[in-house]
């Protein structure tokens, strides 16, 4: 029998993950990634409940937990940056077990070096056209000569070009919010702390593990579906200055840092909903298959088990429809998580506000807090472990 040939697209975290056990199944494994390099850019992000048992069976929990960011605390402020309530963080987010905060990077790099050998790795290139037949699926690159490969897996993102060439343009659901994050010098001087503020249908976040070092500031903001050019940053910039000049505490300072920042990523808080993730010798994974949006912090895990369902599968004569059955439960209830915490991300108006402050001062004092944060998160872990491995 011949090797199976496997071009996977996107070098973020369900590609490597792929990788990495379709190597381990004896696959020939090429990932093929747009950007010049491994991104550096990026946010914290979680891996928890099932998810951190794909780390464990891959040997890479150890490595995951030892980049973890470590965060300490979160830090509700007013406007005039006096704290409102500063509350563990590990008890906020409802931490459990094994799970792990981690730069999204750090992440990557793990995953990438993890597979590195003996896998084909070829940065700043990108499919331009996949021609699916029955004996394998023609691949035109932007730059690389064209190759056939036995199975094509889409790994790019929120945004899979892959997803526009075998299914079509299919629409974002949008969840009535966006987003920006970018790295700022650290002007709150924080440590290990996540410091939080609330505006009518705005929050800022900023996060930093050392003071020395840059923070990473997020802004995000109602609105319905806006109109922009994906590559035009500065008219990006220009709708998040819109919606937060003139907000107080340290909003003008992060404004004028994020007119410098050279990482700014702004977008829809979306879902993409699919009613199948393949096509012939093609298919999805990760956010290119069924992003639960930013605000779910699930998205990561979701990456991570996919890969693992798939990376058993593909292959095998029923192997994708078996991969869809195994994970569609698990992808939905976290849908519809996400969509649940994007309602909660941003708070509406001064009451919403008001009720968030109050139950945060209190929270302080309760005498059980730990019991009252794990029923309001009981939907997220429950999400988090919607699938048996
Ligand atoms: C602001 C923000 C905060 C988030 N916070 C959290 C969180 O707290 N917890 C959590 O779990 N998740 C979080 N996420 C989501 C998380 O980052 C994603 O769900 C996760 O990275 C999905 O992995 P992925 O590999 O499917 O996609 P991605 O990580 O997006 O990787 C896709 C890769 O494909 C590449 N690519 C794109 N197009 C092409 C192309 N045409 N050809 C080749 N390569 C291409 C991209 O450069 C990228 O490297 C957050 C996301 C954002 C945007």
């Amino acid at each position: 029998m011949t090797t199976s040939r496997v071009l996977i697209s996107g070098a973020g975290v369900a590609g490597p993950a792929l990788a990495f056990w379709l190597r381990k199944r004896g696959f020939e494994v090429t990932v093929v990634e747009r950007a010049p390099a491994l991104r550096e850019a990026g946010y914290k992000v979680d891996v928890r409940g099932a998810a951190t048992e794909v780390l464990r069976r891959m040997g890479l929990l150890e490595a995951a937990q030892a980049a973890d960011t470590g965060m300490r605390r979160i830090t509700y402020v007013k406007s005039d940056g006096r704290p409102i309530a500063a509350l563990p963080a590990d008890l906020l987010m409802g931490r459990r077990g094994d799970d792990v905060e981690i730069m999204r990077w750090d992440l990557s790099r793990i995953l990438h070096d993890a597979t590195a050998d003996g896998v084909e790795y070829v940065f700043g290139d990108a499919v331009t056209k996949l021609a699916d037949g029955p004996d394998g699926v023609d691949v035109t690159f932007e730059r690389g000569a064209p190759r056939r490969f036995d199975y094509v897996v889409g790994a790019d993102g929120l945004h899979s070009a892959t997803r526009r060439m075998v299914l079509g343009e299919s629409p974002l659901s949008h969840l009535g919010a966006y987003i920006s994050i970018f790295s700022t010098p650290n002007l709150l001087g924080i440590e290990r702390e996540e410091v939080m503020y609330f505006r009518p249908g705005r929050l800022v976040f900023a996060y930093a593990m050392d003071p020395h070092q840059d923070a990473r500031v997020g802004l995000a903001f109602a609105a319905p579906s806006l109109d922009f050019d994906r590559r035009d940053v500065a008219a990006q910039k220009r709708l998040v200055r819109e919606a937060f000049e003139g907000q107080g505490w340290r909003t003008g300072e992060f404004l004028a840092a994020m007119d410098k920042a050279d990482d700014f990523y702004f977008d829809s808080m979306s879902q993409v909903e699919l009613p199948s993730w393949s096509s012939g010798r093609v298919v999805l994974l990760g956010d290119a298959a069924h992003c639960p949006a930013p605000a779910s912090g699930q998205g990561t895990s979701l990456a991570l088990v996919g890969a693992y369902v798939l990376g058993r599968h593909l292959g095998e004569a029923d192997g994708f429809a078996a991969y869809e059955r195994e994970m569609r439960p698990y992808v939905e209830k976290n849908l519809a998580f996400g969509r649940k915490m994007a309602k909660d991300m941003v708070p509406g108006g001064r009451l919403a506000i008001a009720f968030r402050t109050y139950g945060m001062r209190t929270l302080k004092y309760h005498p059980r807090k730990e019991q009252v944060i794990d029923k309001i998160l009981a939907p997220m872990h429950e999400a988090a472990n919607a699938i048996a491995l």
